[in-house]
């Protein structure tokens, strides 16, 4: 047997690991040989194939805390729509399959976020690739999976920008922002929020209201603190509704700025001095969390297993304590945001945070 492994979407902390339990596995397990495909379906849509063996990886223990990933990774150039020099896009599906063909290769592991899951289902529907997919993102907005490769090693550095940020903001007389990534989701903003004591937690999937903002910081400074921790998911919206974003070029939206905006706002509001920190991709780069490794290790030994079984079309999920396999059918459904009736919620709330108000009109995103 012969495998492939691809990363795609944004890089986090845990790939590598996840890429050394998937290369230890079926090698040591199964005497397989493992290929690795660089830059995602790039990688494959080139001719020759850009690929490498890394068989002779499974003695580098230095992959369990590397960051990023080894075999690089795009988050950009879907395959179906992709971008052609002229300006105009192409249909390019057919070379990625041809080089999955060239490879020679078995079966694939993709690891990936929700738009890079579909689009490789997609690819394997198309040319019969048995395919099985890993969960990462830092935004752990993958649906049935309560938790995804690098999630947790992003809300350990937001935490710690918080935990920096309060003696800074206690010395000063300050309210002290802190934007954080997620794409749609606000699962980085609330956790960090909680485990770092955040006054506000604003987050795309609740609706805030700048006035009862502006009442709750002031109403810290009257029980006798001198500052205030605000944590503001990238996706939170201006009060008129409007997406704040870096660039937006066709391909898809890059968030980025509400965390300036938000600062101006508050700060004429309240009469207290207010700085921001924006986080970016701090949060993606780094040394694994040791749970971020358990994860990546636990999710890379069962993908390979599901191979040796002959089960495709399925990734690999965290639920109650344990690994499962689902399909992927009920994956590739767009994010998964969060429960606005959650614990995570109601704990905030619990803890006197400011979260605002779920939304009147119901969003149709999976909350599970
Ligand atoms: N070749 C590609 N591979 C993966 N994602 C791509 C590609 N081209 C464009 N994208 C887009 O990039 C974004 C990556 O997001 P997503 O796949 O959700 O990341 P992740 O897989 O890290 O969650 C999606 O909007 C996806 O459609
Ligand atoms: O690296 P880029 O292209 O600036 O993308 C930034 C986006 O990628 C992320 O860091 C990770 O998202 P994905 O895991 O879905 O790729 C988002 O939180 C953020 O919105
Ligand atoms: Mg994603």
């Amino acid at each position: 047997m012969r495998i492939g492994i691809l990363t795609s979407g944004g890089d986090c902390a845990g790939l590598n690991a996840v890429i050394l339990a998937v290369v230890r596995r079926a090698v040591l397990g199964y005497g397989w040989d493992v290929v690795g495909i660089r830059q995602g379906t790039h990688g494959l849509m080139q001719d020759p194939p850009q690929a490498i063996d890394l068989n002779d990886h499974v003695n580098n223990d230095g992959m369990l805390r590397l960051g990023g990933t080894i075999l690089g990774t795009v988050n950009k150039g879907d395959p179906f729509h992709y971008p052609m020099p002229d300006g105009s896009f192409a249909d390019r599906s057919a070379e990625v399959i041809a080089g999955y063909n060239k490879l020679g290769l078995d079966a694939l592991i993709g690891v990936g976020g929700d738009g890079s899951m579909a689009i490789l289902h997609r690819l394997a529907k198309m040319g019969g690739i048995n395919l099985v997919g890993i969960p990462k993102t830092i935004d752990n907005d993958l649906a049935q999976t309560e938790y995804s490769i690098g999630f947790t090693t992003a809300v350990n550095v937001a935490v710690e920008a918080l935990d920096r940020l309060q003696p800074t903001a206690a010395s000063h007389d300050r309210i002290m922002i802190l934007e954080v990534m997620g794409r749609d989701a606000g699962h980085i903003a609330l956790f960090a929020g909680v485990a770092g004591g955040a006054d506000a937690i604003l987050i795309p999937e609740m609706d805030y209201d700048l006035d009862a903002l502006t009442e709750h910081c002031l109403n810290i400074r009257k029980r006798g603190r001198n500052h205030a921790l605000v944590i503001v998911a990238e996706a939170v919206k201006r009060d008129d509704g409007s997406a704040v974003t870096q660039e937006n070029d066709g391909q898809k939206i890059r968030y980025g700025g509400i965390g300036h905006w938000l600062a101006d706002e508050l700060g004429a509001r309240t009469g207290w001095e207010t700085r921001v920190t924006v986080l970016g991709h701090v949060q993606r780069g780094g040394i694994p969390s040791p749970r971020d490794r358990v994860i990546a290790s636990a999710f890379g030994v069962h993908a390979v297993d599901l191979i040796a079984e002959g089960r495709f079309d399925r990734v690999v999920a965290w639920s109650k304590r344990k690994v499962i396999d689902v399909d992927m059918a009920d994956v590739i459904v767009g994010p998964r945001l969060v429960d606005t009736n959650g614990t995570m919620v109601s704990t905030a709330k619990g803890l006197g945070a400011y979260l605002g108000t779920p939304p009147k009109t119901v969003r149709t995103a999976k909350t599970v």
